[in-house]
């Protein structure tokens, strides 16, 4: 990684706590100086799409070689196809001089906690179960047995959260406009240092 990469953020917390409204709101505002890093798949490319650009394409024999290496912080498997995020992907991001922000849950916290990208952490947590839950109805985008399970996921990744050291900085998102604000003087200060 070059000495002028600017560290990366992690962005964590329950689903539905609110991190997809901020980062939206983040890159609207600031389209040059955030980005995502470019995940690895087993899926074929489909029309269009490009090596290094949309994915990193790579066979599922490649794709189980660096994970038995340790380059992956998280992966997954859906309908067939592995998806994952590499430690190399999101330091690529840095050394573009943008800031690359990970928004993942809290066992991809514990694994890039063993790795050496020293990002910040933030967690967006909501102002009590029950909010979550009018939230995640609201949005509209989840079957019921989603919402089940990511409430009974949700519970884990508040206690986490309230665990000493585990982020630089918790958000409660609650009125969403000083939850921002927070958020953004989070992330200023921190390009300051
Ligand atoms: N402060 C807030 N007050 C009320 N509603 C909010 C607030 N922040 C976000 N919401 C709403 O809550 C819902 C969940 O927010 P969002 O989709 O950003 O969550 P998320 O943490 O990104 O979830 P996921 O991890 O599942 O993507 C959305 O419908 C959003 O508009």
């Amino acid at each position: 990684m070059s000495a002028v990469s600017s560290r990366p953020i992690v962005l964590s917390g329950p689903s539905g706590a609110g991190k997809s409204t901020f980062l939206k709101r983040l890159f609207t505002e600031y389209p040059d100086k955030f980005g995502f890093s470019v995940s690895h798949t087993t899926r074929a490319p489909r029309a269009g799409e490009r090596d290094g650009v949309e994915y990193n394409f790579v066979t599922r024999e490649e794709f189980l070689a660096g994970v038995a290496r340790g380059e992956f912080i998280e992966y997954a498997e859906f309908s067939g196809n592995l998806y994952g995020t590499t430690i190399n992907a999101v330091k690529t991001v840095g050394d573009k001089g943008k800031i690359c922000i990970l928004d993942i849950d809290m066992q991809g916290v514990k694994l890039v906690k063993q790795t050496d990208l020293k990002p910040y952490y933030i967690s967006v947590q909501p102002p009590s179960i029950a909010e979550l839950e009018k939230r995640l109805r609201s949005r509209g985008t989840e079957k019921e047995e989603d919402i089940v399970s990511r409430l009974a996921a949700a519970q884990g990744e508040i206690d986490y959260a309230k665990e000493e050291g585990t982020y630089d900085e918790v958000i409660i998102n609650d009125d969403p406009e000083t939850a921002y604000a927070r958020f953004k003087a989070f992330i200023n200060k921190g390009k300051l240092e």
